[in-house]
């Protein structure tokens, strides 16, 4: 299968797979709920007097419809990423009878972007959002270059390692773009959030650079609207189709209304070069929307506008 061989690591050289033996892995609390799975706050402590790391433990919620093969994938794609603006790996944990296997990660102290923005909302200023927009974009650059498409990517999947660090995680949903194509089909459409998706993903299932390029202009619109509840791309979508509308025809109504050229409004003090730089995001044919690495300079050109 073409799904990226020559990138897995080689067989020969010892992986470098940390092995978190479970019975010193103490539970302290549970840190939230990702794409098939919970995640845990965990202290790895061998010596038992509580010196030991934090981490962050994800294990497979059995009940949903990922298959354990979806998870040893996504614990296989998170060990190939090294990238200072993804959530590092640091290894597996066999837990007891090896009936199921748990993904140990570094632990992010500020959590979510969502719940940050809501505790700190007065003191992050512009050029603190197009800072942490600047790092989303070369995360999804790096994954990119590695040929994955996230399919995820929104606010509520990234994480604030520091006041002037995020990082982007919960790869429960990404592919890998095969090598002779230029997007991924899926081929049913799973709890799809809509609202985050290019229109040819909602009406053709089909997954890209570029429908990524779609969802990071919808984190940027989150990321200047403060990740307010009131103003976050479902609750405007909904406003706008109506709330009376049931979901498999949600689907339908959102693309016909993008099809019309509606867009989400430009959140409430968003500089203009940045509003613009969400409409190009947005462009209906992805061939038209901008790439990540140019996105890079748009973000960069609108930082120095922000310079006092
Ligand atoms: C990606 C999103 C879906 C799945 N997911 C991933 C995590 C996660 N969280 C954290 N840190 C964290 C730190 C504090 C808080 C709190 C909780 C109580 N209220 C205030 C904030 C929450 C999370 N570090 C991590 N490393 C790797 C994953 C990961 C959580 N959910």
């Amino acid at each position: 299968k073409s799904d990226g061989f020559w990138r897995r690591p080689n067989m020969f050289k010892k992986q470098q797979q940390d092995v978190f033996e479970e019975r010193y892995l103490r539970f302290i609390s549970i840190l939230g709920k990702g794409n098939f799975g919970s995640v845990e706050l965990c202290r790895y402590d061998p010596w038992g007097d509580n010196t030991g790391d934090l981490v962050a433990v994800k294990e497979l919620q059995s009940n949903k419809q990922a298959t354990v093969a979806d998870f040893q994938r996504e614990i296989q794609t998170i060990s190939s990423l090294h990238c200072d603006y993804i959530v590092k790996y640091k290894g597996i944990c066999y837990s007891t009878g090896r009936l199921s296997t748990k993904l140990v990660m570094e632990y992010l102290p500020y959590g979510s972007l969502i719940g940050y923005m809501e505790k700190h909302r007065q003191n992050v200023c512009t050029r603190r959002l197009l800072l942490f927009a600047s790092q989303i974009c070369k995360g999804m650059e790096y994954l990119q270059s590695m040929r994955y498409v996230h399919r995820d990517l929104a606010a509520r999947n990234i994480l604030v390692a520091s006041d002037t660090l995020v990082k982007i995680a919960d790869f429960g949903l990404m592919k890998i773009i095969p090598v002779d194509k230029e997007y991924y089909r899926v081929t049913q459409p799973g709890e799809s959030p809509v609202f985050w998706y290019a229109p040819e993903s909602i009406s053709e299932l089909k997954f890209s650079h570029k429908s990524d390029v779609w969802s990071f202009g919808i984190v940027l619109h989150e990321l200047f609207s403060y990740c307010d509840i009131s103003r976050n791309p479902k609750r405007l979508c909904i406003q706008k189709i109506g709330s009376y509308v049931q979901s498999p025809s949600m689907a339908i109504h959102l693309v016909n209304l993008l099809k019309d050229n509606w867009r989400l409004p430009a959140p409430s003090q968003c500089p203009p070069k940045v509003h613009s730089i969400m409409m190009q995001c947005w462009e209906f044919n992805s061939e038209d929307r901008p790439s990540f690495s140019s996105l890079q300079d748009l973000i960069e050109n609108s930082l120095l506008d922000e310079r006092e």
